[in-house]
């Protein structure tokens, strides 16, 4: 099954990530890919969108910045996105606040395990402001290097504004915060797609899509589970599990009940709502050094313990 391509653009307001995106649609226009949308912007009227051409399909996040809808609002809008076209690519515009992850947690969620391939993380910086960053708020300079730390891209965008030795202290820095991160530095956002991609672009087959998942910083794994778990093993497992798991989420069953349960796990708290729906049993695992191999075969054997 084709999976759609995501990225996700973060950096701080008025970095470039709208001239970013629209030199990227250009592209795929070119390519003659399918491309949606979907955009962030803070207060009720989106004026970024304008930059969009008609064709493509838009979907807006208003009223509140895409991180406090993120469970909501973002996972609709994708399912939406994914039921009604079908994408080549997707990008999200997060607004100059929101925080990467969070837009990368709704990405992998269970309901898009075989839809959505995510790419990259994509972080503007605004050169001539990170030159300045001392003079932002403690905490919109700790978000900034959040920004930073997290992107498997980093664009360090209007280096027209320094000379070439702030440009090299520019790549320094960046680098001492995100060694892993890939840097380039771009003028009004020109870049080809193909750098912001951690993946090939067709055929993706199991082994490359570890493979972006190895790339990425926040690895994840998802289970599909084909059968119901023993509750009270499955919760010892949880307090045993490694701590660089920190974030599960996605829809199981338990032999004690009938129905589907929407489960959460979040800073060390298990959360179990009752689902009207019957969905497939797809868990996400995320954190930061997932041993696939070791995760599978830790559910495999409470599948097999649950069975007994
Ligand atoms: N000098 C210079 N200006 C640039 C460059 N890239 C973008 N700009 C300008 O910077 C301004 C902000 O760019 P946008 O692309 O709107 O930035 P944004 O991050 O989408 O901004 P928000 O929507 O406010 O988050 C615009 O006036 C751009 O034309 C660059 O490389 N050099």
């Amino acid at each position: 099954m084709k999976k759609a391509e995501v990225f996700i653009l973060s950096g701080f307001l008025g970095s470039g990530k709208t001239t970013l995106l629209t030199n990227l649609l250009t592209q795929e226009k070119e390519l003659d890919r399918k491309v949606a949308v979907v955009m962030n912007e803070l207060g009720s009227v989106s004026i970024d969108s304008d930059a969009i051409d008609k064709d493509t399909p838009l979907k807006e996040l208003l009223n509140g910045c895409v991180c406090c809808t993120i469970q909501g609002q973002l996972e609709v809008h994708l399912q939406g996105l994914l039921k009604e076209n079908d994408l080549d690519s997707i990008y999200i515009e997060t607004t100059g606040v929101a925080h990467p992850i969070e837009v990368l947690d709704a990405c992998l969620s269970p309901l898009f395990a075989d839809q959505l391939s995510v790419q990259s993380i994509i972080t503007m910086v605004d050169a001539k402001r990170w030159q300045e960053r001392a003079s932002i708020s403690i905490r919109l300079h700790k978000l900034l290097k959040e920004q930073v730390r997290h992107a498997d891209v980093i664009l360090i965008n209007k280096i027209d504004q320094l000379s070439e030795s702030e440009q090299a202290q520019t790549v320094m820095e960046i680098q001492s915060i995100n060694p892993k991160g890939k840097c380039l530095l771009t003028q009004y956002a020109r870049v080809g797609l193909d750098a912001l991609r951690l993946d090939r672009p067709h055929n993706i087959d199991a082994h490359e899509s570890t493979h972006v998942e190895r790339d990425l910083h926040v690895k994840s794994y998802v289970h599909q589970f084909s059968v119901p778990l023993d509750l009270d093993l499955f919760e010892e497992w949880l307090k045993k599990m490694p701590d660089t798991i920190y974030r599960i989420k996605g829809y199981l069953k338990f032999t004690h009940s009938q129905n589907t349960y929407l489960f959460q796990y979040s800073y060390g708290m298990p959360i179990y709502m009752k689902e009207l729906m019957d969905y497939p049993m797809n868990v996400v695992f995320i954190g930061e050094d997932i041993s696939r191999d070791w995760l599978k075969n830790e559910m495999n054997r409470l599948e097999v313990l649950s069975t007994l």
